[in-house]
C-alpha cells in the first residue's frame, strides 16, 4: 500500500496537480452526511447534493466511507471522465453488483470488453427506421387520453397524477418495441376503474397470495417498478451494508425478491416464444422492414431482431431488461416535467401549441395530410425541440453519476487555491459528477440559468455543458 501511495503521489506531483477543496463533514468518514442521504425525505437534489457544491465548489472533494471521493461539475471534467480518459474510468463494481439480481450483465452494467460487445449487439437496433413507429405510439397515446379521462365542461378534464399515468405509457410503449407484446397496463387500470378486471400478464406471470406468501400479488408493472425502487434505494448505501438489507426478515427486501421472480417469469416467456420463431426462419432473415422490400411495413420489435443474432436465452432477457430500464423512466420523467412546466408557464404553453398547430395543422384529417407527424418532421420541428432541450437542461433525468478510476488518471481542473489546477485521481477512486448543477451554473448559462426559457436555445449549440444524455463512446443509446 506504501508503494501504491508513494507512486500516487510522484503522479500527483510531476504532472503539477493540486487537491480540490475539502467540503468537512463533522463525524469521520462523513457518517453525518451518509446518514442525511440515506434518510432525507425533502429534495435530495437541492437540499443535499446541489448545496454542497454551492458550499464548496463546483469541483470539490469529501472523505467517504472507503476513501476521498471527487465531485464535479465541470465541463472539462465530465468530458475528461466520459470521453477524453474515457479507458481511465469504469462503472465499477457497486453498479454492476447493485443491478445484478435483476438486469443480470448487459450494456448497462458491463465495462470494457463485455460492454463493446453488448453496444456493437445493440447499436443496430438503434437505427432511425426502427425506432420511428409513431403508429404502435399513437395507440398507447390513444389510451393514455382514455386515462386522463373526458374533457367536461370548460375544457378542463378532473384533477389526475400523470406521472403515474406516464409510467403505465411508457412501460406498454417501450414492452411493444422491445418484447413485440405490450404489457397494456394502461387499459387494465382503466378495466379496473371501470370495474372489470383484465389480467393481461396472464396468470402465469402473477404470484398470488398464498399462506406461505403473504404478499398481494403483482403485475409486471408493479413488479418492475418494485424491483427498480428497491435497487435504487440500495444503492444509497455503501456496498458492505447491502447484507443486512438482503436479510429475509426485511419485508422490503421479500417483496423484491418476489418483484424479481414475476419480472423474470415474464421476459423468459417472450424470449422462449423468440426464440422458437426465430428457430422456424431461414437463416439470416432480418429487419429491414419489408416497406423496403415493397411490402407492407412490419413492426419492429427488438427482440425479435436478437434474436436472429443470439440464441443466448439469458443475454437476450437481460439485454432487454436493461433497456427497459434504460428507457422507460427516463422517457416517463421527461414528460411529466415537460407537463409540469407548461402548466407553470401558460405564455410558453400557448407558444409551443400554436407553433405545432402552424407546423402540422389540428389533428383531425386532412389538416395534417401536408405535413404529416414523422419522426423527421417532429424532431425539425425547433420550438418542440427548444422546449425538449430546456426541460432536460432544468431537470436532467440522470442528474448525478459516478464512475471509478481504472488507474492512476488526472482530471485537467478544480485543483489548488484559484481551482484552475489539474487534479490526480488515485486508481480505485470514485468520482461522481453531476449534470444537474452543472446545467444550472450561473458562470455557464447566464444570471437566468434557474429560470426556464426555451427560447435560450435559439441559435445555441450544446457543447460539454450541457449532457442529458452523457457524452462520448458512452453516450445514450436511446436518445433520438
Ligand atoms: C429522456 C429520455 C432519456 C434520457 C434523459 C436518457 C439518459 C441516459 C443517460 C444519461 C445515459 C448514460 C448512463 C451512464 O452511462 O451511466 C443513458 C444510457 C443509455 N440509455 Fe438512455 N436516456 C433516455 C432514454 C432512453 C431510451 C428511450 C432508451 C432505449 C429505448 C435508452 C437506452 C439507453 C442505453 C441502452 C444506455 C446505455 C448506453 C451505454 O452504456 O453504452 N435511453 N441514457
Amino acid at each position: 500500500k506504501s508503494r501504491k501511495n508513494a507512486k500516487f503521489k510522484s503522479f500527483a506531483l510531476s504532472n503539477h496537480c493540486e487537491p480540490p477543496p475539502l467540503q468537512v463533514d463533522m463525524l469521520p468518514y462523513g457518517i453525518d452526511r451518509l446518514a442525511k442521504f440515506v434518510t432525507i425525505k425533502g429534495d435530495i437534489l437541492d437540499d443535499f447534493i446541489a448545496i454542497r457544491y454551492y458550499d464548496t465548489g463546483y469541483t470539490h472533494r469529501f472523505s467517504g466511507v472507503s476513501g476521498e471521493v471527487v465531485c464535479t461539475s465541470d465541463p472539462q471534467n465530465i468530458q475528461a471522465i466520459l470521453a477524453l480518459r474515457f479507458a481511465d474510468f469504469e462503472l465499477g463494481a457497486t453498479r454492476k453488483e447493485n443491478f445484478a439480481p435483476l438486469l443480470g450483465s448487459g450494456i448497462f452494467t458491463s465495462d470494457g470488453l463485455e460492454w463493446e460487445h453488448s453496444r456493437a449487439f445493440l447499436r443496430p437496433q438503434f437505427s432511425r427506421e426502427q425506432i420511428s413507429d409513431l403508429e404502435s405510439a399513437e395507440r398507447h397515446i390513444v389510451n393514455l387520453f382514455r386515462a386522463i379521462g373526458p374533457v367536461a365542461e370548460g375544457m378542463w378534464t378532473k384533477e389526475v397524477d400523470l406521472l403515474e399515468l406516464f409510467y403505465r405509457f411508457t412501460l406498454d410503449t417501450a414492452t411493444e418495441f422491445l418484447f413485440g407484446e405490450s404489457t397494456e397496463s394502461q387499459v387494465a387500470e382503466l378495466s379496473k376503474k371501470q370495474g372489470g378486471g383484465i389480467d393481461k400478464d396472464g396468470p402465469e406471470n402473477q404470484l398470488k397470495s398464498s399462506p406461505k406468501n403473504p404478499e398481494p400479488e403483482m403485475d409486471f408493472a408493479t413488479a418492475f417498478t418494485t424491483a427498480q425502487d428497491f435497487l435504487s434505494w440500495q444503492l444509497r448505501f455503501p456496498s458492505p451494508l447491502w447484507p443486512i438489507i438482503q436479510l429475509p426478515i426485511f419485508s422490503p427486501y421479500r417483496r423484491f425478491s418476489q418483484a424479481l421472480t414475476i419480472v423474470h417469469r415474464f421476459a423468459n416467456k417472450y424470449v422462449d416464444i423468440a426464440l422458437k420463431s426465430a428457430a422456424k426462419k431461414p437463416a439470416m432473415a432480418s429487419f429491414p422492414p419489408s416497406s423496403e422490400k415493397g411490402g407492407p411495413r412490419e413492426r419492429f420489435v427488438m427482440l425479435e431482431a436478437l434474436a436472429e443474432k443470439t440464441q443466448d436465452r439469458d443475454q437476450l432477457r437481460d439485454q432487454l431488461l436493461q433497456i427497459l430500464l434504460a428507457g422507460r423512466d427516463t422517457t416517463a420523467s421527461l414528460l411529466s416535467w415537460s407537463f409540469a412546466l407548461l402548466a407553470q408557464n401558460p405564455a410558453i404553453f400557448s407558444h409551443l401549441r400554436s407553433s405545432i398547430l402552424s407546423t402540422f395543422g389540428s389533428a383531425e384529417p386532412p389538416d395534417n395530410s401536408d405535413n404529416p407527424i414523422t419522426f423527421t418532421a417532429l424532431k425539425s420541428c425547433r420550438p418542440l425541440s427548444h422546449f425538449i432541450s430546456e426541460v432536460l437542461r432544468l431537470y436532467p433525468v440522470l442528474p448525478c453519476n459516478f464512475r471509478v478510476a481504472t488507474h492512476n488518471t488526472i482530471l485537467p481542473t478544480g485543483g489548488g487555491p484559484d481551482g484552475k489546477s489539474p487534479i490526480a485521481i488515485r486508481e480505485g477512486q470514485l468520482v461522481t459528477y453531476s449534470v444537474y448543477v452543472m446545467h444550472r451554473r450561473t458562470d455557464i448559462w447566464g444570471e437566468d440559468a434557474a429560470e426556464f426559457k426555451p427560447e435560450r436555445w435559439e441559435g445555441r449549440k450544446a457543447g460539454w455543458e450541457y449532457l442529458p444524455f452523457n457524452g462520448g463512446p458512452r453516450i445514450c443509446l436511446g436518445r433520438e
